[in-house]
């Protein structure tokens, strides 16, 4: 058994109410916090596995794994001091150090990849992004989630090994789904923090909510402080609250990665803090560019060559 079934038994049973329940609760809690998750989500049998797996051998998958160490923005995107000034938090620069295990690296029976291919979590993840707990009532495909067809990144291991952290920043996905592997030794360090969401949706597209970012962060970015130019007609929103997810091996997350903006503190002790990345998208065949491959995996492979199962 993967899955949890005793804690989480309506994850087979979809269309029944307690289903229901549970996915709406999950669905606000993304709405209005930024995250819906699910302690104890899979089994301790099956989390050993996966450590197992992780760093047994002579040849260990986490000491493998391709290190990218990035600056970067909170938007991911390159400076642009034309358009925002250079202490504008558009151009923050923030820093990255973190490994991560692809998904072709993983063996053909791994319990990440059984886990990520089982059409329960398909159904859970989109039922929450969604709004809707019946994929076969809905009959434009809009509303629909597939796996990624990305044969390195549709499910990864990001590796943080000591001193490695990832700053602040939004993801460009719309939604993300993270399972806690294996925690830091130093429960202090190697923290999972994120605000509520602060982005909003405009015109289809996210804005940048450069105030509500500044915000977020008084002390941290005390140099922003001039791009607060609130008038008495538009008093500032109180800062949003930073929280710390308690995040224990087996918790599956779902992160309004887009919309919260969050960060990984920096990992301390003697054992490395892995974490499952689980890609669903709202197109069939997603992949991600050569470019990224290459920065996370240091390879890039298209998705045409391989079979994914
Ligand atoms: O390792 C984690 O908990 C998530 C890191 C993260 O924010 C990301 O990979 O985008
Ligand atoms: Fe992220």
């Amino acid at each position: 058994m993967i899955i949890n079934e005793e804690q989480y038994p309506w994850l087979a049973t979809p269309t029944t109410s307690s289903s229901e329940i549970e996915i709406n609760r999950a669905r606000a809690a993304l709405q209005n916090h930024g995250a819906a998750i699910f302690p104890n989500f899979i089994t301790i049998d099956a989390i050993n596995e996966i450590v197992k797996e992780m760093s047994s051998g002579s040849a260990k998958l986490e000491d493998q794994a391709y290190t990218t160490n990035t600056t970067h923005t909170p938007y991911l995107r390159d400076i642009n001091s034309i358009k925002y000034p250079s202490n504008s938090i558009y151009n923050h620069k923030t820093h990255t150090i973190v490994a991560s295990t692809a998904y072709d690296e993983l063996s053909n029976n791994s319990i990440l990849k059984q886990l990520y291919n089982d059409p329960r979590l398909l159904h859970m993840v989109s039922s929450i992004v969604n709004g809707n707990n019946n994929q076969e009532e809905d009959n434009d495909n809009s509303n629909k989630l597939y796996l990624s067809n990305d044969p390195l990144g549709c499910c990864s291991v990001n590796v943080f090994r000591p001193d490695y952290y990832h700053g602040f920043h939004y993801d460009e996905s719309e939604f993300s789904v993270t399972l806690m592997i294996q925690d830091a030794s130093d429960k202090e360090s190697g923290l999972f923090q994120y605000t509520d969401p602060i982005r909003t949706k405009n015109n289809n597209d996210l804005n940048l909510s450069l105030e509500r970012t500044a915000d977020a962060f008084p002390k941290l970015f005390a140099e922003h402080e001039n791009e607060n130019n609130h008038d008495n007609d538009n008093p500032p929103l109180p800062p949003p609250k930073l929280h710390t997810l308690d995040f224990r091996p087996g918790t599956l997350l779902v992160l309004a990665g887009s919309k919260s903006l969050h960060r990984v503190t920096k990992v301390n002790g003697n054992r490395n803090r892995l974490v499952a990345v689980l890609t669903f998208s709202r197109r069939s065949n997603f992949c991600n560019t050569q470019q990224t491959q290459k920065m996370f995996w240091g390879r890039s492979i298209s998705s045409e060559t391989t079979d994914l199962t």
